[in-house]
């Protein structure tokens, strides 16, 4: 098994409704990754370990006046409840983000477990979502929470390596080429665009690192809550190497899923060779 060649990932995004109760929102997380992990695999004739994917900021409200009540260390509740969930429902699952304390900061944290419920990664934010657009948000997490200092990256079985980033990140370019230069054919990215840049940009960047990278692109939203003091655009969406948008929800809770064909990026990389064609000698991107 484990010289498997996979070419295939079912990809389940949960558009989760997020509220300021801390336990409900993980008990129904839960909730939604059992059903998300069912939906995966029905209509499936093959035996594809699914992957599920949480959106941003999944157990706590979005906001930098939230964090500090809602943080937690990793291990902890929040984290040990992720890791029990792959192991039962047999799944990879990217947690999300949560608010995480450590050693006296906070961090905006992802992490990923394995079927077998073990911790694969552990990611955090590391461009922090600081902007001002006057009359419309201003949002600062760099007032609370401080960036981590590396790339996010894991391997399926049968060695598919997924690239791991979180919203804002996926507005530098060098993040996302770097990982796929790393091998990367699918870049995840949980986040939580608003009402303002969400129409703008949640889908023309996830289109664009998409383009950039003939890679697929997957970003997980939480649902749209128009009384919350941030409102998620939702539309969570998968994105091909083409550029297409292949699966997108409304804004409403959902989950959405669809599979992911590897030998697709191939053979775009192919017909269109950028990936080969790079002009190293009058730039470089730099692997610090
Ligand atoms: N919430 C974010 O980190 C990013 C975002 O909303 C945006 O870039 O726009």
């Amino acid at each position: 098994m484990a010289n498997r060649v996979i070419n295939k990932i079912r990809i389940a995004l949960i558009q989760l409704a997020v509220t300021s109760n801390k336990d409900n929102n993980l008990k129904h997380a839960m909730s939604m990754i059992s059903q998300a992990a069912m939906k995966s695999r029905a209509d499936s004739a093959d035996s594809i370990t699914p992957l599920v994917v949480l959106p941003e900021c999944f157990n706590s409200p979005y906001g930098t006046q939230y964090f500090s009540e809602y943080a937690e260390e990793i291990p902890g509740k929040t984290t040990q409840m992720l890791s029990q969930i792959a192991k039962e429902e047999k799944i990879y699952l990217i947690g999300g983000s949560i608010p995480e304390k450590r050693e006296g900061k906070l961090y905006n944290t992802a992490t990923v477990y394995n079927p077998q419920g073990e911790m694969l990664l552990k990611y955090s934010k590391c461009h922090l979502f600081d902007i001002d657009i006057p009359g419309k948000i201003r949002f600062q997490e760099s007032e609370v929470l401080s960036p981590g200092n590396q790339l996010g990256m894991f391997e399926m079985s049968g060695g598919l390596k997924i690239g791991l980033g979180i919203c804002y990140d996926i507005r530098f370019p060098e993040l996302s080429l770097l990982l796929a230069r790393k091998g990367c054919k699918l870049l995840v990215f949980p986040g939580a665009f608003n009402m303002t840049t969400g129409p703008a940009h949640w889908e023309l960047l996830q289109r664009g690192r998409a383009l950039d990278n003939q890679s697929y692109i997957a970003a997980c939203s939480p649902a749209r809550d128009t009384k919350a003091t941030y409102t998620a655009w939702g539309h969570s969406s998968v994105v091909d190497p083409w550029g297409d948008v292949i699966i997108k929800a409304e804004e409403t809770e959902a989950i959405i899923c669809t599979d992911i064909d590897l030998d697709r990026v191939d053979s775009v990389r192919q017909q269109i060779p950028v990936q080969t064609q790079k002009r190293n000698d009058i730039y470089q991107l730099k692997d610090c």
